[in-house]
């Protein structure tokens, strides 16, 4: 079952020649943090270009809760912001459904003002732990009550005379980054947020450009990011880019499938965000990026994708897998055609995600013929080579919206069709997935 309805089983057969050019939608990442905040600014913010999946939908929704009036007329997203510090307490529980940058996020923007709010998700959410969020805000004087092990649903009460907060962050998550760095704008003096390995920082980025003053530093300690409190942002005018998460999912099709060429244009290429294809890169697709320029201060290319037989398995860095987190099961997914052993070390990560997603990949890949070992913090797919493949099983996506594209790419070049129990996640964060799928070629249909 979705979230938020029937399951909708779905299939993938076998597919040749994928071609033409893929829209993807706007980076989920960036759209979070635009709507909160734009809530968080004096006066309208205009966003066009964001990612109108459910998860960001559900940010939106809180957003309204807390005062913002959001809207979208025509193709622009209008957020009439309410202050650092002006969020209202809401009259009703927050659902941030399957997101958990959604949660995360709007608990650190109101955990430093003096209004109580509780939260909930889907079955999915709520297995996940907060305590690495509400750990640190409880450092600025919030508390938080929620289910044995930290878990949703859980009320927090925001701090009424907020500490400034030193928090070195035991986990590389951008989430409790930003939601530490969120809580601190309405913290007097310095906050300080360290992170060992760097992860994405759109919200560093974002920062600076609502007006806040936010350094970062590469230090023996990590990046050290230092943000000056209670500022007043300025609202802005916000370009989001498309999204390279779900880049990779045309991408990776197009490597695996005989016979492509595909161009998946305007895709930032952040270097905490674009490992997957460096990965790819060094396993021998043939990936290019054309059109080098710079937008927003991003570096933004047109990746070219064509059908890689070639294929070798590798050792992926551990150092990279921050910048390309949620791209690993996909990543998988190519494994499976390459030639020899693929091995992903340093990712624990993964197991706290919608699902635990090295379990859901390795039963998945097992049932449709391709061997997995793995650990608490790595896995190992034994590649099969192009055309050895076999599929035919039905797969479990776990409400995980990457699990389910991830085997529904497998099943384009494997020799019998691959079922995904449930394609409702999708819809999470890729809503328009099936289509752009379809028109290049993707034998992907729903299942009645
Ligand atoms: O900050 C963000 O927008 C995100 C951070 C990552 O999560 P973690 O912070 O848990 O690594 C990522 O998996 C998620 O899809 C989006
Ligand atoms: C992990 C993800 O999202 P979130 O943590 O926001 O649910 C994802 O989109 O892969």
């Amino acid at each position: 079952m979705s979230g938020h309805g029937e399951a909708i089983p779905m299939i993938a057969r076998r597919s040749s020649g994928l071609r033409g050019e893929a829209h993807v939608p706007g980076d989920k990442s960036i759209s979070h943090r635009s709507l909160i905040l734009g809530a968080m600014a004096v006066g309208e913010t205009r966003v066009t270009g964001l990612l109108e999946g459910q998860d960001v939908l559900d940010t939106a929704s809180a957003m309204r809760a807390f005062g913002a009036d959001v809207e979208k007329r025509g193709e622009t997203w209008h957020v009439q912001g309410v202050g650092v510090g002006g969020f209202c307490e809401p009259g009703q529980v927050i659902d941030c459904g399957n997101s958990g940058t959604g949660v995360r996020l709007v608990m650190g923007a109101m955990a430093t003002t003096a209004i109580t709010a509780t939260f909930t998700g889907d079955a999915s959410l709520n297995k996940r732990p907060m305590a690495r969020v509400t750990d640190p805000l409880a450092l600025f004087g919030a508390q938080a009550h929620g289910r044995s092990g930290g878990r949703l649903p859980m009320t927090v009460i925001g701090a009424r005379d907020p500490l400034p907060v030193r928090y070195a962050t035991p986990v590389p998550s951008a989430q409790v980054k930003s939601a530490v760095l969120l809580a601190g704008l309405n913290a007097p003096g310095e906050t300080v947020v360290i992170e060992r390995e760097a992860t994405r920082d759109h919200t560093e980025r974002m920062l600076t450009g609502f007006g806040a003053v936010i350094e970062t530093q590469d230090r023996a300690e990590g990046r050290v990011i230092v943000l000056h409190g209670q500022p007043e942002l300025s609202p802005q005018t916000i370009v989001v880019p498309r999204d390279p998460s779900s880049a990779a999912f045309p991408v990776c099709a197009a490597i695996i499938t005989e016979g492509s060429d595909v161009v998946v244009p305007n895709i930032g290429l952040n270097p905490t965000r674009a490992g997957l294809f460096f990965t790819l890169r060094d396993m021998g697709a043939d990936l290019t990026f054309e059109n080098m320029r710079e937008e927003g201060g991003e570096p933004v290319a047109d990746l070219r994708a064509k059908f890689s037989p070639d294929l070798v398995g590798i050792e992926v860095p551990p150092e990279r897998a921050a910048s390309m987190i949620d791209e690993y099961p996909v990543l998988s997914v190519v494994a499976a055609f390459a030639r020899g052993t693929t091995h992903m070390p340093g990712v624990r990560e993964l197991r706290v995600k919608e699902s635990d997603r090295i379990d859901a990949m390795a039963r998945g890949l097992r049932a449709n013929g391709v061997d997995v070992d793995e650990g608490e913090d790595w896995w190992t797919v034994y590649g099969r080579g192009h055309g050895n493949v076999r599929g035919g099983a039905v797969t479990v996506s776990h409400l995980d919206h990457r699990i389910a594209m991830s085997f529904l790419v497998l099943g384009l070049a494997t020799q019998d069709p691959v079922r995904v129990d449930d394609g409702g996640p999708i819809a999470t964060s890729f809503p328009t997935f099936e289509p752009l799928m379809t028109a290049l070629g993707a034998d992907i249909a729903r299942e009645t």
